[in-house]
């Protein structure tokens, strides 16, 4: 099996998401010496390459060659209101190296970042465009990821992606159109916020009916791993996993009683569906600029 440890990799844009993916690459064994990150921002490019080692520049193109050599994959970081500036930036250094792209924009489209970069090509070109939607588990290297590669991608350049983002992520997976990413989207990549707020309900629970509040988050953070670690030690269906809790008129049944008398199911197929319906959305308003 080939090792992709040694690929150098360029990430335009050194943000939240970005320190996620360098910091599960460099648990994975990846080189921080052979990644080169271009943020604008001072103060988070001091940060990264004070925590991670990494080089860092506040120009684009560097991301794509540095130190006159090229990368073997640019991944591009930066929110999706900014990508056509910043592609259209990187264009002629993409162009001239062809790394691999992979783009974790949340929206943007595959035909439209592929003009963008085109910007200024002579003649038609294909370029290895694969887009993917991660999230920040990935920080832990417990992060799930969904994938879409453009019809130029080559199996090896899919293999490529892959590794890089199997090193970040437990959960791995190709989707068979690039509309699912949306989907993708509004399932795991937003979907650690609503754990998170999760955690936040149970311990505002607790509070209100008398916990302390380091107990109640003590509490309500450890339910949430071990509620996790028991859906990935068993395999077990979840369904079945909750029957198990649920003792028959008992408390957890007066708990899921009321949580499904207000409609728990209906609200995360709304909220998923509505986060679904803004990736889509963010791509075709950026789409038209
Ligand atoms: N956060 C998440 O959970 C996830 C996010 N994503 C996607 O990842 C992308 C990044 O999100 P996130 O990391 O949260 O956002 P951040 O704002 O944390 O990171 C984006 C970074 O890009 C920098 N930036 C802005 N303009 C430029 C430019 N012209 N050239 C280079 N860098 C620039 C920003 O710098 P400055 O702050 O100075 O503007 C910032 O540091 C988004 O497209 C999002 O959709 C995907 C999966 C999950
Ligand atoms: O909220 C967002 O738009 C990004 C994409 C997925 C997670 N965060």
């Amino acid at each position: 099996m080939t090792d992709f440890r040694g690929l150098r990799i360029g990430f335009i844009g050194g943000g939240n998401m970005a320190g996620a993916i360098i910091g599960g690459l460099v648990k994975s064994g990846f080189s921080a010496a052979n990644m080169v990150v271009s943020e604008p921002f001072e103060e988070a490019r001091n940060r990264l390459e004070q925590q991670f080692g990494v080089h860092v520049t506040a120009d684009n193109a560097q991301a794509i060659a540095h130190q006159g050599r090229a990368v073997d994959v640019v991944i591009l970081a930066v929110k999706p209101q900014v990508m056509k500036l910043v592609a259209e930036g990187i264009a002629p250094a993409v162009q001239a190296h062809r790394p691999l792209v992979i783009s974790i924009a949340a929206g943007i489209t595959i035909p439209d970042l592929s003009r963008w970069l085109l910007t200024g090509a002579a003649g038609a070109a294909e370029l290895a465009i694969v887009r993917c939607m991660p999230n920040t588990p990935a920080l832990v290297v417990e992060g799930a990821t969904g994938m879409f590669a453009a019809p130029g991608v080559s199996d090896a350049q899919k293999a490529m992606a892959a590794a890089v983002l199997e090193s970040v992520s437990k959960r791995n997976y190709w989707v068979a159109n690039e509309s699912l990413i949306d989907v993708v989207t509004g399932v795991s990549g937003s979907g650690p916020a609503y754990f998170f707020l999760l955690v936040e309900c149970l311990e505002a629970a607790g509070v209100q009916l008398g916990l302390p509040a380091d107990v109640a988050r003590g509490l309500a953070a450890q339910t949430c791993l071990g509620a996790g670690r028991m859906l990935e030690a068993t395999g077990e269906d979840p369904a079945e996993l909750r029957r198990k809790v649920t003792s028959p008129k008992g408390t957890t049944e007066a708990a899921l009683n009321s949580l499904e008398a207000s409609g728990i199911r209906g609200i995360f197929v709304e909220a998923v569906n509505r986060a679904t319906e803004r990736g889509a959305e963010l791509g075709q308003i950026m789409g038209q600029q």
